[in-house]
């Protein structure tokens, strides 16, 4: 895996010339293309500039090591949350601490959320129970799968055995009652159900809190599905065939019908963009984490635009 994730502060390549650098960006990721070091940042906030001093930061790729696709430098930081300090020292490979990456930005965002909770959509297979997992600790939310609330409200009756014994129609009658009662519930990560987004009474719950939509293409979803198989996915299930085309085309037609729904999410995590800022060509090297701290950008920003259009309202 040629990607690296690195927590790195300097601004881009103006610190290979021994200038001190200013603190405008937080490098997230980076990857040597031949000689060069391409770098995916995202902005630092107040406080991060304010606790960050750099004191030397100087970028030297070696060739043996570009050849080796590692990188070599030497990156001296200051900085006073002891967790965020990576040191990068000639020779060696630093293990970048997403974690703290994710802490950080979790904290920032809560602060604006009040309380909200945040409903991941997205199509079958999409990560919504995965990253909010990890988003749901990230934020000291709690996390709650939909498909799983519905299936203790029949009495541990599986997913697959309602569409079996009672048909998709009652199945989404009781996904809306879950969407209901889970929308008076605050600081909660909510993975809803893949086809949640198809009823329109479902979004006036949702827009309790604020609704985040797992953009994955359609090959990634295939992929995952087959691997874990559909028993669990009654929509995808089916007697005989290869797990992965069955399941690819029967999500195409059913992204057919939803993609539009899916625009209605307040914020979108689009794993196509994220692997090209990344630089990535396989988009499986995208952690959870990286997912979910996209995910806390993207809600920051709409939270921006929300409080933007508030206070234009009222003046
Ligand atoms: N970022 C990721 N990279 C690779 N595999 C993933 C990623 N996110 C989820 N998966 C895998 O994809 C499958 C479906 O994920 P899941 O979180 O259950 O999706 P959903 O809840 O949207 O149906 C699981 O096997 C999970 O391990
Ligand atoms: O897309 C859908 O219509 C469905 C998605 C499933 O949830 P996941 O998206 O968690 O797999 C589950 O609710 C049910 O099998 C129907």
């Amino acid at each position: 895996m040629t990607f690296l994730l690195q927590r790195m502060i300097f601004e881009g390549m103006g610190a290979t010339s021994g200038v001190a650098p200013r603190f405008s960006t937080l490098i997230i990721g980076s990857k040597m293309i031949g000689r060069k070091l391409n770098v995916a940042v995202v902005p630092l906030n107040q406080r991060d500039r304010k606790e960050c001093i750099t004191k030397k930061c100087d970028f030297r790729p070696k060739s043996a090591c570009a050849m080796q696709r590692r990188l070599d430098f030497q990156l001296s930081l200051s900085c006073n949350h002891s967790q965020a300090i990576t040191v990068v020292e000639s020779g060696n490979v630093s293990s970048f601490d997403e974690d703290c990456l994710l802490k950080n930005k979790a904290e920032e965002v809560a602060s604006f959320l009040n309380g909200r909770s945040i409903f991941l959509l997205g199509m079958m297979g999409s990560g919504k129970t995965t990253v909010g997992q990890v988003l749901s600790t990230a934020l000291g939310y709690s996390f709650i799968d939909s498909d799983a609330y519905v299936e203790q409200a029949m009495g541990g009756t599986s997913v697959a055995q309602i569409f079996k014994h009672h048909g998709e129609s009652f199945f989404r009658d009781h996904e809306s009652e879950a969407l209901w009662k889970l929308s008076s519930v605050p600081r909660q990560v909510v993975a809803t159900g893949g086809g949640v987004v198809v009823r329109h009474i479902n979004w006036k719950f949702m827009r309790q809190g604020i609704s985040v939509f797992l953009d994955v293409p359609l090959d990634a979803l295939a992929r995952r599905i087959a691997i874990v198989g559909t028993d669990s996915r009654p929509l995808l299930h089916f007697d005989s065939g290869d797990a992965y085309t069955k399941t690819f085309v029967e999500l195409f037609t059913l992204k057919k019908k939803r993609s539009m729904a899916y625009e209605d999410a307040d914020a979108t995590v689009s794993l196509l963009n994220l692997a090209a800022n990344l630089h990535l060509d396989d988009m499986s090297d995208i952690t959870p984490t990286a997912i979910a701290i996209e995910a806390l950008v993207q809600i920051g920003e709409f939270l921006r635009e929300e409080n933007d259009s508030a206070r234009r309202v009222h003046s």
